[in-house]
């Protein structure tokens, strides 16, 4: 077996899973294809309940498609497909006797655009809930979701104007706000300040670390400052050639963020996190 392949199936082995933390959502033997072409290869790690967990690495080493499969939203994706488990608790939500829209009720999903619909600030909280069949005090629960989001005090003389009218960093706290009124288990966010400025980064990232209190939040980012700031937990994917010539992912390292950043026990995630490639 050539040397490099040993030393990542050992980084797979000895580094795979945050040893603290119940763990909500795990992987065992993720791999993903698009068509013929592998994406992501034995992805086998556990996201502790009530942490952030990053997801880093370079272009292209399938953070954005191992998020996906956290809500089965490669489902969607024509060619797209997940071997292995995603357990969600001590359920495998690949199993067929699971409905992949009740995985995505549990599991909310933040995006890198703010996608708010184009519809009032009251009703990109309040349409949500209703389709998912929410009976109770329709305003209080765009109050209350809007506070949590740390957008309430900003928008609460305006809830009839349209949510596109809000700042890029207002959008995105729009769109956590609807993300976590239907009460998700786990919130993955993909990127969600990569469109914003400084400030807003701020609050978006000051948000994220409130809302750790009551959800579960993975997080792909290309900042590794960010990953330090926000993150308890960081996992580190590289890309690898194929005997073919295209790229897939693999887990490199999984650890404590301090730990991935300052005694990092691969040398592919020393080199990343100092900036040496990627
Ligand atoms: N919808 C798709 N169809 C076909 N291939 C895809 C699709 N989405 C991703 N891929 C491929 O899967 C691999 C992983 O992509 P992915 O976007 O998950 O990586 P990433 O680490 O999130 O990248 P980036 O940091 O650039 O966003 C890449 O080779 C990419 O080209």
């Amino acid at each position: 077996m050539p040397t490099h392949r040993k030393q990542q199936e050992e980084a797979q082995n000895q580094h795979r899973v945050a040893d603290e933390g119940e763990a909500v959502l795990r992987t065992e033997n993720v791999k993903v294809t698009y068509g013929d072409t592998l994406a992501l290869r034995d992805v086998s790690m556990d996201v502790p309940q009530h942490q952030i967990t990053a997801l880093i690495g370079p272009s292209g080493c399938g953070k954005s498609t191992l998020l996906r499969c956290f809500n089965r939203l490669n489902d969607l994706i024509d060619g797209c497909k997940v071997e292995g488990k995603v357990f969600y608790r001590d359920k495998n939500f690949y199993s067929s006797k699971i409905d992949p829209v009740s995985v995505r009720r549990r599991i909310g999903m933040v995006f890198q655009k703010p996608n708010p619909f184009p519809k009032s600030i009251y009703n990109n909280i309040a349409y949500g809930a209703k389709v998912n069949g929410f009976k109770g005090d329709m305003d209080e629960l765009v109050e209350r979701s809007l506070q949590r989001a740390a957008l309430w005090g900003e928008v609460k003389d305006k809830l009839k104007e349209n949510g596109l009218s809000l700042s890029g960093g207002q959008q995105q706290r729009l769109c956590i706000a609807r993300a976590i009124a239907l009460k998700p288990q786990v919130v993955l966010m993909d990127e969600p300040c990569s469109s914003l400025d400084p400030v807003s980064t701020e609050r978006v990232e000051d948000l994220i670390h409130e809302l750790k209190e009551d959800y579960t939040i993975i997080i792909v980012t290309h900042n590794m400052h960010q990953a330090t700031r926000v993150s308890d937990f960081t996992a580190f994917f590289n890309a690898e050639e194929s005997d073919d010539g295209s790229r897939f992912g693999y887990l490199v390292e999984y650890d404590r963020t301090e730990r991935v950043f300052e005694d990092p026990q691969e040398e592919a995630t020393q080199k990343y996190v100092s900036g040496k490639f990627g």
